[in-house]
């Protein structure tokens, strides 16, 4: 299959979703809600969440969604849920050129339900869309980066990926230029870039983007999360040392270091856990390990060992992420086992 239709509903969805995320950005109303483990959720990651599963649950009726949010919260409070709902309403009529494409939403109510698909279990058969309405909420709320994200698990393997960035470069030579880009992947047929602009144009072709080869470490450079309960920065910084590695860390915050790599702005992302039993959820690794590897580098956990998909809502039989170019992971693992052997 050329999963051709997914690639394109999923760029789109995407899309769309960044022009609300966008707006909730610049206004003064984000309506940040703190959730059970903590976390901000607001309502960009509500209403974001209900536009990429209607375009979703609009082509691909059949197929089961793990989204991130739940519209718990919306359908108790009025306050949360009407502005997400005129976000919602005035993202489609920015975006009218793609409802025919990916459809509407015609109600509060309809958004809620939308949200609520994205309740699936996952597991090891099937059609299953995996998607972080917005990865990095963190990085959101303080202008810094975040993504939308949306893979698509085909009986256990992510097969197809996209990944909106709309606070990275265009050109990462410029970094104060132009910013937003998109990302995607289908398992097999490469990895490609374009700009994220305004007005939604999918049928522009993306370019083919590969990963750096570093010959050595001494050439390599390493991007990890600027959140230090997500991973231990103490135990990524010595296993740089160890490595050779003399370049600063760059630090973001979502699956943008995903992109980053993929396309060369970094070499190696290492996301080492602060805790052996948090398990790392599907949404946030999804799309982004494979155009990682379908730029050519390979994403595994802390063990070596590939990431598996195919076990629920969450990566339970792995610690940790790690992605390297080809010529370089094995030499990593090697450090990190090293690194953490008092816990493997
Ligand atoms: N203790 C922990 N260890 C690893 N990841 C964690 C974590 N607690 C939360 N996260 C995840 O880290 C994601 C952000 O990744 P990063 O630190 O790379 O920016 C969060 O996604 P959300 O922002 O979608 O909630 C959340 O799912
Ligand atoms: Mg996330």
């Amino acid at each position: 299959m050329s999963y051709s239709k997914e690639r394109h509903i999923a760029e789109l969805a995407v899309q769309r979703a960044c022009i609300l995320t966008n707006r909730v950005f610049h206004s003064r109303v984000k309506g940040t809600v703190t959730k059970d483990d903590k976390s901000p959720v607001t309502l960009a990651d509500y209403g974001a969440q209900a536009l990429v599963i209607g375009a979703v649950n609009k082509n691909f009726p059949q197929d089961n969604i793990v989204g991130e949010e739940d519209a718990e919260v919306l359908r108790q409070k009025a306050d949360v849920r009407e502005p997400t709902w005129q976000y919602v309403k005035e993202t489609i009529e920015q975006s009218q050129e793609v409802v025919g494409e990916i459809g509407s939403i015609n109600s509060a109510e309809e958004m809620m339900d939308l949200i609520d698909l994205g309740v699936h279990a996952g597991g090891p058969t099937g059609r299953i869309w995996a998607l972080d309405p917005i990865d990095g909420t963190k990085g959101f709320l303080r202008g810094g980066q975040y993504a939308v994200c949306l893979g698509l698990i085909v009986d256990g393997q992510v097969t197809v990926g996209a990944l909106a960035c709309p606070n990275l470069p265009v050109d990462p030579k410029n970094p104060d230029g132009e910013k937003g880009i998109i990302l995607s992947a289908v398992r097999g047929q490469g990895a490609t870039l374009k700009p994220l602009l305004e007005n939604i144009c999918a049928d522009e072709p993306g370019i083919p983007i590969k990963m750096n080869a570093p010959a050595s470490f001494a050439d390599a450079a390493f991007c990890e999360g600027v959140e230090s309960g997500h991973s231990n920065q103490g135990q990524q910084a010595s296993i740089a040392k160890k490595l050779g590695i003399t370049k600063e860390s760059v630090r973001m915050d979502s699956q943008a270091k995903y992109a980053s790599v993929a396309r060369g702005d970094g070499d190696l992302y290492l996301r080492l856990p602060t805790s052996m039993t948090y398990e790392e959820k599907i949404w946030d690794h999804a799309a982004g390990s494979l155009i990682v590897e379908e730029a050519g580098g390979i994403v595994s956990d802390v063990r070596g060992n590939p990431l598996n998909f195919a076990v629920g809502r969450t990566l339970k039989k792995n610690n940790g992420v790690i992605a390297a170019p080809k010529n370089l992971h094995a030499k990593v693992i090697e450090a990190v086992k090293d690194e953490l052997k008092a816990v493997l």
